[in-house]
């Protein structure tokens, strides 16, 4: 088990940090295969990635029930929660949606692996019933307008929506507002200064 990993989760059971540790290993054997993540981010992994994700996980509130990660890709930010919620015993369900087949067998790799309970949608968001989930969060999936349109189906009511933006969130933020009402609250990333995270309640069609 890296150091790095028992800085970034210092709050965290032995359990659920050896998960983690599991899954970065997976990451980085699966990775030149099926390009989860940028190459160039992998040294850095546990913070791009791992603490990145975790943001999310602290930021819910913890009474869901349903939680969606649309866009998973490597499982971030989503299997992250699944692995943080398995560890806190946390009884909510989690499930990732991921349409490329490779991307979804490396997800149930890892849950399989990490013994981590989590439902992985091998489909495309647009083609999925309605999720009815308490939480649905997205990283580097589309832009806000785009998400917005992809998520609200999904959304239970008085859901809350977290999404990791980068450096133009307030210019997507306005063009999300010729089309949607929402709340919305800004979380400033605590892995990359100019990044946050948004967190949007109350979202529906203007
Ligand atoms: C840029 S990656 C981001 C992956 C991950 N969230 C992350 O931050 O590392 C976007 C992912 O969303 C998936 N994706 C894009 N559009 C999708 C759609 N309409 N339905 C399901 N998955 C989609 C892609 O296959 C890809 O794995």
């Amino acid at each position: 088990m890296t150091p790095v990993l028992e800085e970034a989760f210092p709050n965290v059971s032995r359990e659920t940090r050896e998960r983690l540790a599991l899954y970065d290993s997976l990451l980085k054997k699966w990775n030149p295969v099926i390009n989860l993540v940028s190459p160039s981010t992998l040294t850095a992994a546990v913070d791009r990635h791992f603490r990145d994700s975790a943001q999310v996980f602290a930021l819910a509130d913890l009474d869901w029930r349903r939680w969606t990660d649309l866009g998973s890709g490597g499982g971030f930010p989503g299997l992250v929660v699944a692995i943080l919620a398995a560890g806190a015993g946390h009884p909510g369900r989690v499930t990732l949606v991921e349409s490329d087949q490779r991307k979804a067998t490396f997800l149930r790799t890892v849950a399989r692996e990490t013994g981590v309970p989590v439902e992985v949608q091998a489909s495309r968001i647009e083609a999925l019933p309605p999720q009815a989930s308490d939480v649905i969060s997205a990283r580097a999936l589309a832009p806000l307008p785009a998400l917005f349109r992809l998520a609200h189906p999904h959304l239970a009511r008085n859901a809350t929506a977290l999404f990791h933006k980068g450096a133009g969130w307030k210019k997507e933020l306005d063009d999300a507002r010729a089309e949607w009402r929402f709340d919305a609250k800004s979380h400033t990333s605590e892995t990359s200064p100019e990044a946050v995270v948004l967190e949007v309640r109350e979202l529906s069609h203007v």
